[in-house]
């Protein structure tokens, strides 16, 4: 047995008080992140250092003793490392080349995906070594972004929007759609079993933009590829378990739990804990899923929204962690005081 609350939740054992990390726990809300980033010069030079990405990876599980360290790393490597064109210009987040025609599609290169990426491996192995000789009981979490998700930014070229390029291609031409999906969902199981060779412990599947389409597209361009996916993982390394993120799926969440084999959850904000308790087996663990304004508003808030979770979440395998991303204005005081509240639950 694991002596890592996190793996033991994910093995299906209830832990209480829950183990906890916070998505985008590293990142503009710390000045110690804020700083590392300085010296980087920009996000991606940050992501492709590893000895600056293990730094910014680090901070969080030093200052608060959470207990995950989650790779940083942005979902966007993947097309990146493909030869799709990056870069996040400054307070307008990620542009990308948009992909519209069978040019923009050959252009993609899955088999040279793997040496642009070999820096980021290099970020998890260093990370790794760093917990094992000073945060034994911390998890570190690899991850890549859902499929439909990652698609999402390589059609439309951006975010900010309601991504109906993508939407428009799925219905339009599912044939054209589905080759880019195809390359893609090589070039990330490539990535992801990278992650988990270089000393991930767990991998989470980021499908932040699951929630924009009808139930019909859900389970074809959500649930199967992730199915897939975890499937063709688990024959590789049976010994990593997954947490999928669908986020916005409402009462999609259901059958991406029955069908997908992930061994966890993701809640996002909107979700309500209480409905999910019902409706997701206990076999499967939970996570989530605070509103990350009411960590950022902190006080009475913060403590009501955090004791609501844990009620409805109290006697089944459970991390907490936030319904989506630390909100960059977020005190770090607010966050220690949810660490505390959490220790004690
Ligand atoms: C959709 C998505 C992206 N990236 C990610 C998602 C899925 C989760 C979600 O829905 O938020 C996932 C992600 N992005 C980042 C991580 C690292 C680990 C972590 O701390 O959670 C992870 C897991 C770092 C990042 N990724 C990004 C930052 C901010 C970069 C900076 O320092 O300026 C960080 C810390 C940039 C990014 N990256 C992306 C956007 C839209 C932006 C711009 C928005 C913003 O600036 O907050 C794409």
């Amino acid at each position: 047995m694991s002596a890592k609350p996190i793996l033991k939740v994910l093995s299906g054992e209830g832990v209480w008080p829950p183990p906890a990390w916070l998505m985008r726990q590293a990142g503009r809300h710390l000045p110690e992140y804020r700083a590392t980033r300085a010296q980087a010069g920009n996000f991606m030079s940050l992501c492709l250092n590893p000895e600056l990405a293990a730094e910014v990876t680090l901070q969080p599980v030093r200052r608060y003793g959470v207990d995950a360290a989650i790779l940083f790393s942005d979902i966007l490597i993947v097309p990146w490392a493909m030869g799709q064109g990056l870069t996040f210009a400054e307070g307008e987040g990620p542009r990308l080349p948009p992909i519209r025609d069978r040019a923009g599609l050959e252009a993609l290169d899955v088999a040279g995906a793997a040496a642009k990426a070999a820096p980021i491996m290099e970020t998890v192995r260093r990370v790794r070594a760093a917990l094992e000789a000073e945060h034994p009981t911390t998890t570190l979490i690899g991850f890549s972004g859902g499929l439909w998700t990652v698609a999402c930014y390589m059609i439309e070229g951006k975010g900010g929007g309601e991504f109906k390029q993508a939407r428009r291609l799925l219905h339009q031409d599912p044939a054209f759609f589905g080759e880019i999906l195809a390359k893609l969902e090589a070039a990330t199981l490539a990535y992801l079993l990278a992650q988990a060779e270089a000393g991930a412990e767990v991998l989470m599947i980021f499908d932040s933009w699951a929630g924009q389409l009808p139930p019909s597209a859900f389970r074809k361009w959500v649930i199967e590829p992730t199915a897939r996916l975890r499937a063709a993982l688990k024959a590789a390394r049976p010994d990593i378990p997954v947490i999928g993120f669908p986020r916005l799926a409402g009462p999609m969440l259901v059958e991406y739990a029955a069908s997908t084999g992930v061994q966890a959850v993701a809640m996002d904000t909107a979700m309500d804990p209480v409905w999910a308790a019902a409706h997701i087996p206990a076999s499967l663990a939970l996570q989530g899923n605070l509103d990350p304004e009411a960590l950022l508003a902190g006080g009475e808030a913060l403590q009501r929204e955090a004791q609501g979770i844990l009620a409805a979440m109290k006697g089944r395998p459970f991390i907490f962690n936030l319904g989506h991303g630390v909100e960059q204005p977020t005190p770090p005081e607010h966050v220690s005081a949810l660490m505390r509240l959490l220790r004690t639950a």
